[in-house]
């Protein structure tokens, strides 16, 4: 039947990323593909990284993301799409240094972009789409 779901939402919980900052989940499932809410660099005992240069702030946010994909037995290898928000573009080249610890061979799609300003004054939020399969 047309708009049938065979895959109900479950929703992720780990202690390998921080506790949501608001009313979201870590990650959202329906089996098939997982959805990770925007990781800002906080460590999962809830150390906020807003001083931090950004490759220290975008290897925390991606650390969240991968203990994320790991509550589920995922690696960075099922990412399909990130998105990087920044407070400054400028800090471009210094993100994508970090970032490529991360993904290295046949990296996901990704989009950038600036922002105004990103929750707790960070600068940098960092989201994944990841297939499960
Ligand atoms: C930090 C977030 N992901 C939020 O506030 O939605």
């Amino acid at each position: 039947m047309a708009g049938e779901h065979t895959d109900m939402k479950r929703v992720i919980s780990t202690q390998d990323a921080p506790e949501a900052v608001g009313a979201y989940s870590q990650a959202t499932t329906n089996g098939n593909i997982l959805f990770t809410a925007g990781q800002i660099p906080m460590t999962p005992d809830g150390d906020l990284l807003d001083d931090e240069d950004i490759t220290v702030q975008t290897r925390q946010s991606l650390e969240n993301v991968k203990g994320i994909l790991e509550e589920e037995g995922l690696t960075m290898q099922n990412v399909l799409k990130v998105t990087v928000f920044m407070d400054d573009i400028e800090d471009f080249d210094e993100m994508n240094d970090s970032y490529k610890e991360y993904f290295q061979d046949n990296p996901p799609a990704r989009s950038a972009v600036e922002v105004a300003n990103l929750p707790k004054g960070v600068g940098v939020e960092i989201e994944a789409i990841a297939s499960t399969e």
